[in-house]
């Protein structure tokens, strides 16, 4: 099958202050695919997110998404992110959150209140949905972000650590849609920290200390390092932290 880039890192470096925190990140993500980005806490992994969305900007390097050269305001509609932290309104119901998401994304009328619907239904929060925010738990929070992320539907997912928080029942359907999304074109990049997440994502990048140490499926991973699991490869490909 042909596939055509979606993303594109080209020597993508970023310093803060003195301080290099990503170096020499080359990588091509396809359309359509679901890439994890895994590595130890403080490897980098959010800062590469954010210049993939345009939150950021890489110091050395380029960044493209969708062909276009980031950051770049106008694919703000093409890009569905949700953040570590969340950026929610706490006095605002979810609806109204989502509402004023939607109108930012330029969604209106008919579709609007459909993809609030479909969307709050996907994270379980329908029955919540007229509660303020400053009431939801933290796993709350994180749901309605995510819903938040798809509500335009758009063709670049990118989802730092979605499912912390989250119930393993939650998860899975989560998951499934996701995978859903990517058959159906949608590309996702997709931090995480657990292990049987990472084995369902299409190719993996490994990060350690801002560098990008190994980039495959997970199968080829496992057996190009003789592991049976991906945290075992990815400490035999130098990842342990220290
Ligand atoms: N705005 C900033 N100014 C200075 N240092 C920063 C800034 N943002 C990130 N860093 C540093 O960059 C490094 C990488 O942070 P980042 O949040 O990308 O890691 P991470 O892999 O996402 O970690 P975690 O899994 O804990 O979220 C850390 O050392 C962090 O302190």
């Amino acid at each position: 099958m042909t596939r055509t880039d979606c993303i594109r890192l080209e020597s993508v470096g970023r310093n803060f202050g003195g301080k290099t925190v990503l170096e020499g990140i080359t990588l091509a993500v396809n359309e359509s695919e679901i890439f994890g980005l895994l590595g130890p806490s403080g490897s980098g992994k959010t800062t590469l997110v954010k210049l993939i969305a345009g939150i950021d900007e890489a110091s050395a390097g380029d960044v493209y998404v969708l062909g276009e050269r980031m950051p770049k305001l106008a694919q703000l509609r093409r890009i569905g992110y949700m953040a570590q932290s969340d950026a929610l309104y706490a006095e605002l119901t979810a609806r109204e959150n989502m509402e004023f998401f939607a109108a930012l994304y330029g969604l209106a009328g008919g579709r609007r209140k459909k993809r609030i619907g479909e969307t709050i239904e996907l994270v379980g929060l329908t029955a919540h949905l007229n509660r303020p925010v400053r009431s939801y738990s933290g796993g709350m929070k994180r749901r309605l972000s995510l819903a938040i992320a798809l509500l335009h539907e758009p063709p670049v997912l990118l989802l730092d650590e979605p499912t912390v928080g989250i119930d393993p029942v939650l998860r899975q359907s989560i998951w499934r849609e996701l995978e859903s999304l990517a058959r159906s074109g949608t590309t996702v990049v997709v931090t995480t920290h657990v292990m049987d997440e990472a084995d369902r994502c299409h190719r993996l990048g490994l990060i350690r200390d801002g560098r990008l140490i190994a980039v495959g499926t997970p199968e080829s991973m496992k057996r190009e390092t003789g592991s049976a699991t991906i945290e075992q490869a990815f400490l035999r490909y130098g990842g342990a932290a220290g």
